[in-house]
């Protein structure tokens, strides 16, 4: 397994290009079941999350194809002759299970194994399971799979989530664009990915209203067609670059980053001292000769701060003056990074959901390991301004999330080396 070896190395300076966002890809790449004609996707982010979904969607009978390096895919769904979706696929990534709302749309029957991703937490799906029952869908559980039918189709119909959900909004909306009749979706999730899928949809045909407000309400088309859409910029990948000169000092100029994207991160680290700026061409952050000051967090579905990015936000934490509160409200065991930033000196006190970070004013180097996705940018994060080497073993987690990464932190001044296993 490789590891990145990181060498605290002083100021940051320069640009670091914003990928298209894995989060918003790997959504629209599912939704292209929803039709026989090719959808293209353009911006798509370089990663083995997106290669393990092409693998899943080529198992069903979709054809895949690359262009442009890799930052282009055509897909099309016209020939499924597969609608089981096997677990040792679907284990590899969370996003995989949103097969089965355009699945049970188009085909009326879907066999889906239940999923993996990163283990932060429990991650059910019973509100993917009974909105799609709500829209019709008879769901059986047998063996680690779901079975979905709907013999005769789903029928439009009213469903309030009890609380925001990303991927059960995503996977009903795929549901219920092709079902007979009117669906309205209740307290839906606003952030930008499940609003992209929705442009996409109704690029392709899907009447839908309401895309990013908390209702949506979907009258079911008799079939989507084909389109090319743009993925957004990686809004996880874009906060975890600013953070970066929040760390090490000095100026980086993130390509393609827009503000509202990551608006409650550059509030928190406004409120810490760190000047944001938008460009013509992205957004800037510098970090003056003053302290960073510490700041609490609590995460919450967007606009709140995302969960995605509070590893990355401990990591800052670790050397900012005074003591932080970190609150993770989405998943329960999402603080996995915290015993690895204690092992390069941070002061971290976890109580449940609660960390508290005290600054030290240096980290040192240490070997390390990546628990999952977002853990591993925070200790490459937290290396930055270590003194010493640290070394951070199991990055295919990190392979995961982020395209060149040690490309784009030594283009920006960063010491970092990617160290092949033998
Ligand atoms: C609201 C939120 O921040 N969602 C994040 C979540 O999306 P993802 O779609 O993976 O997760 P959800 O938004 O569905 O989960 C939100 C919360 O609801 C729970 N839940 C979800 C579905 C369900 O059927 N039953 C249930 O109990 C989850 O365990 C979690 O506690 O992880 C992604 C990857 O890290 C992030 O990009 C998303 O921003
Ligand atoms: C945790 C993530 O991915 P997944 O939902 O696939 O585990 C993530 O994108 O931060």
């Amino acid at each position: 397994m490789d590891s990145i070896l990181v060498t605290g190395n002083g100021a940051l300076s320069g640009q670091i290009p914003i990928a298209g966002a894995k989060n918003t890809c790997l959504k629209l790449m599912c939704a292209a079941l929803l039709t026989e004609e090719p959808l293209t996707l353009t911006n798509v982010p370089r990663l083995s999350d997106v290669k393990t979904l092409s693998e899943l969607l080529e198992s069903l009978g979709c054809e895949v194809a690359l262009v442009q390096g890799g930052q282009a895919m055509m897909l099309s769904a016209a020939k499924i002759d597969n609608l089981t979706a096997h677990y040792d696929i679907v284990r590899k990534l969370r996003a995989s299970f949103n097969v089965l709302g355009p699945m049970i749309g188009r085909f009326g029957e879907a066999v889906v194994s239940l999923p993996g991703g990163c283990a932060i937490g429990a991650r059910k799906v019973d509100l993917h399971l009974s909105a799609l029952e709500a829209l019709g869908a008879e769901i059986e559980l047998k063996e680690g799979y779901v079975h979905a039918h709907a013999r005769n189709g789903l029928k439009g119909t009213e469903i309030e989530f009890p609380f925001v959900s990303v991927g059960a909004t995503e996977n009903a909306l795929c549901a219920a664009v092709l079902a007979k009749g009117t669906t309205v979706l209740k307290n839906v999730a606003q952030e930008p990915d499940a609003v992209a899928l929705a442009h996409c949809l109704m690029a392709m045909g899907a009447d839908i209203e309401g895309a990013g407000t908390s209702q949506m309400v979907i009258r079911g088309v008799d079939r989507l067609h084909g389109t090319t859409h743009r993925v957004i910029a990686d809004r996880i990948e874009l906060g975890t670059y600013m953070i970066a000169p929040a760390i090490a000092g000095g100026s980086v100029e993130l390509l393609g980053g827009e503000r509202y994207l990551v608006a409650a991160l550059a509030d928190k680290m406004e409120e810490a001292g760190i000047e944001i700026a938008e460009t013509a061409t992205g957004l800037s952050v510098t970090r003056g000769n003053g302290p960073v000051r510490a700041v609490d967090v609590t995460t919450a579905p967007f606009p709140g701060f995302p969960t995605d990015l509070q590893a990355q936000m401990m990591a800052m934490m670790c050397t900012a003056e005074g003591t932080a509160v970190l609150e993770e409200t989405i998943f329960e065991n999402r603080f996995m990074h915290a015993p690895e930033l204690i092992r390069m000196g941070a002061k971290i006190d976890v109580h449940g959901g609660v960390a508290k970070v005290t600054g030290v004013d240096r980290l040192k180097g240490a070997p390390v390991m990546a628990t999952d996705l977002r853990a591993s940018v925070s200790l490459i994060l937290a290396g930055l301004a270590a003194e010493g080497e640290t070394l951070v073993s199991r990055v295919y987690h990190l392979d995961r999330g982020y395209e060149q990464v040690v490309r784009k932190f030594s283009g920006v001044g960063a010491k970092i080396e990617r160290i092949h296993d033998a």
